[in-house]
């Protein structure tokens, strides 16, 4: 799949740091490991070969406090998962996070406000970059969904092919954008009602929902809910089952179903871009995220 990706400068800054990590380096051989044992990542997204499951990475994603995805936590996914993609070694990998009860808090906040025009265009342009990089994989995609997921994480989770949601009340997961003043954009709805249906999702757009697992599993948004310690036994468990299937057959039949939501955006990404400047942008919005903001600290006071 080649997707532009108009990050070239970050994207470069950001792999000279990962030759200093030791052990670290993408596609080579780690301190410590076994010889020809593959283990890499980058300082915030951990990829290691699954010891128990042939041909299978587990993908951590480790930005603290709340793994918000921000532009640099973006750009090193999106080169982690290119770099998964193009490892012959792989063919499934499982998404998961190293931030204790947080899979992703979404969106950075602090991408989106108080910003220039340019900066969130590029920010955009990486958000639509990671979608079409997940959503599209060649790779069987697992969620382990081990924490609270709202909107962006809700997203990310949306895009794998399917989602292990821990059993705990506070893993709340959804589209909740309505509840910061703001609109998910056309693309995140579709894979919503892709996934739950034209009526849940136009309930669950418009009022914000933040399923909790029980929820979560009745409207279709998770495929399972388990015990917070089997999730990622599970996760391997239905890895397996989609192995089993030959790799061609799956990634065409993969493609089938998704292309078509995925040209929408495909089609009119520019603009998207621009819309998004666009709304981020106006007073009333910024304002919106100010007072957002002010609640998340204030929460914690
Ligand atoms: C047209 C626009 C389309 C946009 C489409 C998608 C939008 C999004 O994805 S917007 C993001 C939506 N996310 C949320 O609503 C989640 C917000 N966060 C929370 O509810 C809580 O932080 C969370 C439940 C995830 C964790 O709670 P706690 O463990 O209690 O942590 P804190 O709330 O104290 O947070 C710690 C620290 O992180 C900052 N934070 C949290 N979320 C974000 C975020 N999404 N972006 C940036 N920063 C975030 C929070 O403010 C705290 O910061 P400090 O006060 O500086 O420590």
């Amino acid at each position: 799949m080649a997707l532009t990706v108009g990050l070239r400068p970050l994207t470069r800054a950001l792999l000279r740091p990962w030759a200093r990590v030791p052990g670290a380096a993408l596609g080579r051989p780690a301190a410590g490991s076994g010889d020809g044992v593959r283990c890499f990542g980058s300082p915030r997204v951990l990829v290691e070969p699954d010891p128990a499951a042939v041909g299978v990475a587990v993908m951590k994603m480790r930005n603290p406090p709340v793994n918000s995805l921000s532009l640099e936590f973006l750009t090193e996914l999106l080169i982690s998962l290119e770099k998964l993609e193009n490892d012959k070694t792989f063919r499934g990998i499982i998404i998961t996070s190293d931030c204790p009860g947080i899979f992703s808090a979404g969106l950075d906040l602090l991408e989106m406000y108080g910003r220039d025009p340019a900066h969130c265009a590029e920010y955009w342009k990486a958000v639509q970059e990671l979608w079409l990089r997940v959503y599209l994989s060649n790779l069987v995609v697992i969620g382990a969904i081990n924490g609270i997921s709202p909107a962006g994480g809700c997203l990310l989770s949306l895009s794998c092919d399917y989602r292990v949601l821990a059993n705990n009340p506070k893993y709340a997961i959804g589209l909740n954008e309505t509840l910061l003043g703001i609109i998910a954009p056309f693309w995140f709805k579709d894979v919503l009602v892709n996934t739950i249906g034209h009526r849940a999702a136009e309930r669950a757009l418009q009022l914000g929902f933040l399923f909790p697992p029980s929820d979560a599993l009745q409207v279709g948004i998770v495929d399972q809910v388990v015990p917070e310690d089997q999730v990622q036994s599970t996760a391997r468990s239905v890895m397996a089952q989609w192995l089993a299937i030959p790799d061609h057959a799956r990634q065409l039949t993969k493609n089938l179903v998704r292309k078509p939501t995925a040209d929408r955006l495909l089609q009119q990404r520019d603009a998207d871009i621009q819309n998004f400047v666009r709304f981020i942008s106006r007073d009333s919005i910024q304002k919106s995220l100010h007072v957002y903001l002010e609640k998340l600290k204030q929460k914690k006071g």
